[in-house]
């Protein structure tokens, strides 16, 4: 069983609008509002391609009961836990750029924190746990590596999305897979990723440091995979983009529904970049339709390490 793990629970209200001006009045076109946060939308997502999965996590108030009713009708199985406050709501402001505000979030107790960690607990040898977005500045900065100790013990296997300086030392539990965009790859190693070549260098030595696979996004261009067994292109299907909110949440659902399926890391890729566009080129997440469809639009590549200038 996939499990995912959301600390901070999110409505994403998505805004279209045609042109933003600071300080002024701005009326937007069109308003729509989804369960959002990065575990949330990878259990979506393999629910949507029918792996079964149950997603984990926090959530409270008024905010957190449209999450919890959401995930009933789309029949995502949960164990959130409910805690003080209001989960929080992200802005998504669509004009002539997408640019986002995502908000704080609830209190989450030590007592609450306890409850997560017997549910991780329970699981063992085979299940995977997805680590998935920002920690609340309410709860401690270590949690992640809290989790991962809880997971290391039952030899429950852990995908990583996450950003930020927590990242390099959650890399010393190597974990099975992470996903970082290219800009949160860069800032890994303090430098900023222009080019593919570049963000394959880097995915090395991510790999070096133990991680089994990284797979690095880079939005409309793509993906890399590099692992042990080789590195890997993936070319991204063409189309019109309506939100990409959720892609690489997207990216990474795809790939897992396809690993355990076939434990095949290539058609794993393949899934995860039809799921990851799919959802790009809609206005919420992909629908499995879609992902099938453009399954065979993504263009597989075989890297040669030696063509990478170091
Ligand atoms: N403009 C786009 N066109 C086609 N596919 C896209 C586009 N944006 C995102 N995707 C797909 O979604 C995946 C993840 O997107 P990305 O934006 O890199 O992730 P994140 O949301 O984590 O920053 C990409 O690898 C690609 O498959
Ligand atoms: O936890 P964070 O880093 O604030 O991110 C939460 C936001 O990320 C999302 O999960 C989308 O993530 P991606 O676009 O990277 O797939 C939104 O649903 C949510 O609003």
């Amino acid at each position: 069983m996939i499990y995912t793990v959301t600390l901070n629970p999110s409505i994403d209200y998505v805004m279209s609008i045609s042109s933003f001006q600071e300080g002024v009045v701005n009326r937007a076109s069109q308003t729509m509002y989804y369960p959002g946060g990065k575990g949330l939308n990878v259990s979506r997502v393999l629910t949507k391609l029918g792996t079964s999965t149950t997603a984990l996590g926090f959530v409270a108030g008024f905010t957190g009961n449209f999450i919890k009713e959401k995930l009933l009708e789309e029949q995502v199985n949960e164990k959130l836990i409910e805690v003080e406050g209001v989960s929080r709501i992200n802005v998504k402001l669509k004009a002539k750029m997408e640019s986002e505000i995502n908000g704080t979030g609830p209190v989450v107790s030590e007592n609450n924190i306890d409850l997560l960690i017997g549910q991780l607990q329970s699981l063992n040898e085979g299940d995977i746990v997805v680590l998935a977005g920002s920690i609340p500045n309410t709860m401690p900065s270590t949690i992640y590596e809290t989790l991962m100790s809880v997971c290391a013990k039952n030899n429950v296997k852990v995908v990583l999305d996450t950003g930020g300086e927590m990242l390099t030392k959650l890399l010393d539990w190597k974990p099975f897979l992470i996903k970082p965009n290219h800009h949160e790859l860069g800032d890994l190693f303090n430098v900023t990723i222009e080019s593919t070549e570049e963000a394959i260098h880097y995915a090395q030595k991510v790999l070096e440091q133990g991680v089994e696979n990284i797979i690095v996004s880079m939005a409309g261009d793509g993906a890399i995979l590099a692992t042990k067994q080789g590195t890997y292109f993936a070319k991204a299907p063409k189309g019109v983009v309506k939100n990409s909110v959720g892609a690489g949440d997207s990216l990474v659902a795809g790939f897992l529904a396809g690993y355990s399926k076939e434990k095949n890391i290539l058609h794993a890729l393949q899934n995860g970049i039809a799921a990851g566009s799919a959802t790009a080129f809609s206005h919420d997440l992909c629908e499995k339709e879609e992902v099938e469809r453009l399954l065979n639009e993504v263009v597989l590549q075989e890297v040669n390490l030696e063509d990478i200038k170091k």
